[in-house]
């Protein structure tokens, strides 16, 4: 890793250098399997002839089977890496699918594109704070609109996750994470008996998009990252974001404040879809961590985007920026609309509060 005064660098080549001779023989094994698939896909997409269309269907299915199996097999070598679809009962796994399947839908409009989005990360919290062993519980005790014959009260017995939840700081990759990162935020709060939000630190980090994924570069902009080392110290940071493509982004993050000295109590990662080999780099390059994501994908293309995927998550979730006029948090957050910001009023607080300072 290699330092500059404000841009902290990170290469595809560090990050190989983390995976075993095993895991590349499993990256590889998949890229045969996908590529397969491909060939079909092409006469799906070109082929009128009705024999042929049934044919390369079955083979798309028989083929997802056997790359399924195979993602399964791997997962199962690593702990570190939870997958709902293979820990939640047969049952659920439906849900996970077809949320996964609109949200890679081409034709998914933008406001479905953030309903999926919100409803991943109750899935997600669901899976890393819910499961296990048997739990205490939390009573709420919420009042009704109901006032006739008296006013009505209920009490809802809701799982205990204090322990687990109450000492988070929300890391955010800036941009694209930075919605899913307030959507999880405002889970913790729900469900922390004392209404918990978490501070923010937004860490500015970018792929290079002029280069091929075998060639990546990471460059973490400390000029536009907003964080206060000391408050991450011993502390449990969540990052959220609904893709984990190549892995980079998150090992460059937590290299660096590595090398700053901070020693967080533990590190979660929490995906909507992650690659098979995103989450080996991450799983073998920072000890410890924990990785949550509700589907796993097979391979990364050469641009470094994940194949099946569901494109651009930045671009789906904030718009595109107009030519060569980026906006800030700020705007961005401007940019979700009343709707958002309203429901997220909590999370919009911090983050201004962690951009522009106490007087902001
Ligand atoms: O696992 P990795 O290969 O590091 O990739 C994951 C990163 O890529 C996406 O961001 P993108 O580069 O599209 O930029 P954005 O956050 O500005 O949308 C995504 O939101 C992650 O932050
Ligand atoms: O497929 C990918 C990979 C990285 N970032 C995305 O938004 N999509």
């Amino acid at each position: 890793m290699e330092a500059g005064d404000s841009r902290i660098l990170l290469t595809a080549d560090d990050l190989d250098g983390y995976l075993s001779v095993e895991d590349k023989q499993d990256i590889k094994d998949l890229d045969e399997l996908y590529s397969q698939a491909m060939q079909d896909y092409k006469i799906l997409e070109s082929s009128a002839n009705q024999t042929r269309l049934d044919q390369s269907r079955e083979n798309i299915i028989s083929t997802y089977n056997r790359i399924g199996d195979r993602i399964q097999e791997i997962c199962d070598r690593h702990p570190q890496i939870n997958v709902y679809s293979f820990q939640l009962p047969p049952s659920s796994r439906g849900e996970a699918s077809r949320l996964i399947a609109k949200l890679r839908d081409v034709r998914t409009s933008h406001q479905e594109f953030l309903y999926y989005i919100q409803r991943a990360y109750e899935l997600l919290f669901n899976l890393a704070f819910h499961q296990g062993e048997t739990q205490s519980k939390n009573h709420l005790i919420v009042k009704t609109p109901v006032n006739d014959p008296v006013q009505n009260y209920a009490i809802h017995k809701i799982p205990d996750v204090d322990s687990k939840i109450e000492n988070s700081v929300m890391c955010v990759m800036l941009r694209g994470a930075l919605l899913p990162s307030m959507i999880m935020s405002k889970e913790v709060q729900e469900y922390s008996s004392t209404g918990y939000v978490t501070p923010f630190a937004l860490f500015r980090i970018q792929r290079d998009d002029s280069r091929k994924e075998s060639d990546m570069h990471y460059v973490l902009d400390l000029k536009s990252s907003f964080f206060d080392l000391e408050s991450l110290d011993g502390k449990d940071l969540f990052f959220a974001d609904p893709m984990n493509a190549t892995g980079g982004s998150l090992v460059t993050i937590v290299q660096y404040l590595k090398d700053q000295g901070v020693k967080p109590r533990s590190i979660q990662f929490f995906n909507v879809i992650s690659a098979v080999k995103g989450s080996l780099r991450i799983a073998r390059a920072i000890e410890g961590v924990k990785i949550y994501t509700l589907w796993m994908d097979p391979v990364l293309n050469s641009k470094a985007y994940i194949l099946p995927g569901l494109g651009d998550a930045g671009d789906r979730l904030n718009g595109q920026d107009i030519e060569g006029n980026s906006r800030n948090i700020i705007q961005l957050i401007a940019d979700y609309g009343a709707g958002i910001t309203n429901l997220y009023r909590s999370q919009v607080r911090e983050i201004e509060r962690t951009v522009l300072g106490e007087m902001g």
